[in-house]
């Protein structure tokens, strides 16, 4: 064929072999004799009936047990001794309610969902989820090694099938968790090839929060702002960072301005925290003007207060350039938070663009430098895309709300979210203060909801503690 001079035009029949696999090998089909399969059963059977003491103690140790005593001393005795096993119980779960949850009703809860939910799914939901790996035709499956249960969540621990990543899983999250009908599912690294999914049994998030309590001294570093779907407290940092609350109308960003505005209520009354508020829709934060250092409603007001704000920056950081590298708060240093209610408000709808200009300049300004001397910004938005507020990458810290479109929430939270489960646009109306946020040092979105802080809780905020957050800071004059 290569001496012919129309090599190059040879037509190839689609079925015959192409050049580089001139010859082709198949592996011969050679039937497994029946005595080979019945060896692998009953090896696989008497396997299981050894390790079942060590897997199984207690429920192995009781049905030996009530055999024995069946055998030895009659049906009579098994009754009393259920009795008897039933009414030790009852006392345990009486005195130790704690204890015996954990020990006895989780312990249980998690054999059971073992059994039923994931042993008895694992295999095709792993499989349609796309997780089953192929390697010389056989079929490898990530391994249940043990189910426990904690109040809210069953823990899966997963090992992982060599040669694939933790992050295989953590791509099919969402998969996994429609698979075990759970509401999400969460993946932690625990070691090389060990991986514990977190399937959570019940919302919940799913009733609102009523306004946390207020708690002295404040941690400027921890505001406590809601809960976890962990049922853990979820604390926001926001000493040392900016942080962006984007979600459409009605997904609750003013309950994230205002629980983080009541955790800093005894840090204002003592003249360690100032808020600085600018609110263009004069509905979110007007109610509570007496609790602010400063208050803008107007563009115009708003571009000065931000200049102010990047003014008392700068002096406060030549005061201490060369003498301190960090800030602490105290009253003649306050940590100074802009609140920025619709941020897109300033920063592109105004019709001036000298005010879209200074205003951006400011906040560009104020979320470079600021952090290291006690100068933040939380700031709220509908929508994220770059268009409207192309600062958001000077923002550290995000708090991803309702959102409209799928392609938002990487926007938001930064490139693998979705695929990690922070499934922002798919929030239900109903559940207003839910979103997914980043913790420090985990890669891993969680689902929080922020507490409800009512309007009789603001105007009890205001009588309790107005008119104590206006003091002057340096370079800044008095509000
Ligand atoms: N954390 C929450 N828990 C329960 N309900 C909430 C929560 N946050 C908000 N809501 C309810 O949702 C409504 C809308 O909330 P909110 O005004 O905070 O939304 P928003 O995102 O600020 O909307 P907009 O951008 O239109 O101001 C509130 O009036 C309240 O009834």
């Amino acid at each position: 064929m290569f001496h012919s001079r129309n090599a190059g035009a040879a037509q190839v029949q689609p079925t015959s072999p192409v050049p580089a696999h001139a010859i082709r090998f198949a592996t011969p089909v050679v039937e497994t004799p029946a005595v080979f399969l019945l060896t692998r059963w009953v090896y696989r059977a008497v396997r299981s009936v050894v390790l079942a003491p060590f897997r199984f103690p207690v429920a192995v140790s009781t049905l030996a047990g009530s055999v024995a005593t069946v055998h030895y001393l009659g049906w009579v005795w098994l009754a009393v001794a259920v009795l008897l096993a039933g009414a030790g119980l009852g006392v345990w779960w009486w005195r130790w309610p704690v204890a015996f949850r954990s020990l006895v009703v989780l312990r249980a809860v998690a054999a059971w969902r073992w059994l039923w939910v994931y042993r008895r799914h694992w295999q095709p939901v792993l499989v349609v989820a796309g997780l089953a790996e192929s390697y010389q035709e056989r079929q490898y499956l990530p391994q249940i090694r043990k189910v426990t249960c904690t109040e809210w969540a069953d823990r899966v621990r997963v090992r992982l099938v060599a040669g694939t990543a933790p992050a295989d899983v953590e791509n099919r999250v969402v998969e996994l968790a429609h698979g075990f009908a759970a509401p999400s599912c969460r993946v932690t690294v625990a070691g090389p090839r060990d991986v514990v999914l977190e399937f959570p049994r019940r919302d919940l998030l799913a009733e609102p929060l009523a306004a946390l309590s207020v708690h002295s001294p404040v941690d400027l570093c921890a505001l406590p702002m809601g809960l976890r779907e962990d049922g853990q407290p979820w604390r926001m940092r926001l000493h040392g960072t900016h942080v962006l609350t984007v979600g459409v109308t009605g997904a609750g960003k003013g309950s994230v301005i205002w629980s983080a505005i009541r955790a800093l209520l005894p840090a204002i009354a003592d003249g360690t925290a100032q808020v600085w508020a600018i609110d263009p829709k004069r509905m979110e934060l007007s109610y509570g003007r007496a609790l602010f250092a400063r208050y803008a409603d107007s563009a115009e007001s708003a571009v000065g207060l931000l200049e102010t704000a990047v003014n008392a920056m700068q002096e406060r950081a030549a005061r201490y350039a060369g003498r301190q590298r960090t800030h602490t708060a105290t009253a003649d240093d306050p940590f100074v938070v802009v609140i920025l209610d619709e941020v897109a408000f300033l920063t592109a709808y105004h019709p001036d663009r000298d005010i879209r200009r200074r205003a951006e300049n400011a906040i560009a300004t104020l979320t470079s430098q600021g952090r290291s001397v006690g100068f933040g910004v939380l700031a709220a938005l509908q929508d994220p895309r770059k268009e409207v507020m192309n600062l958001r990458n000077l923002f550290p810290d995000k708090v991803a709300l309702r959102l409209d479109e799928a392609s938002q929430v990487d926007m938001v939270l930064g490139e693998d979210a979705r695929e990690r489960g922070a499934n922002a646009h798919l929030i239900a109306p109903d559940v207003p203060g839910v979103a997914f946020v980043r913790l420090e040092g985990s890669p891993a979105p969680v689902r929080v909801r922020a507490a409800y802080v009512t309007d009789d809780d603001i105007a009890a905020m205001v009588a309790d503690y107005g008119a104590r957050g206006l003091r002057s800071v340096p370079g800044a004059g008095v509000a």
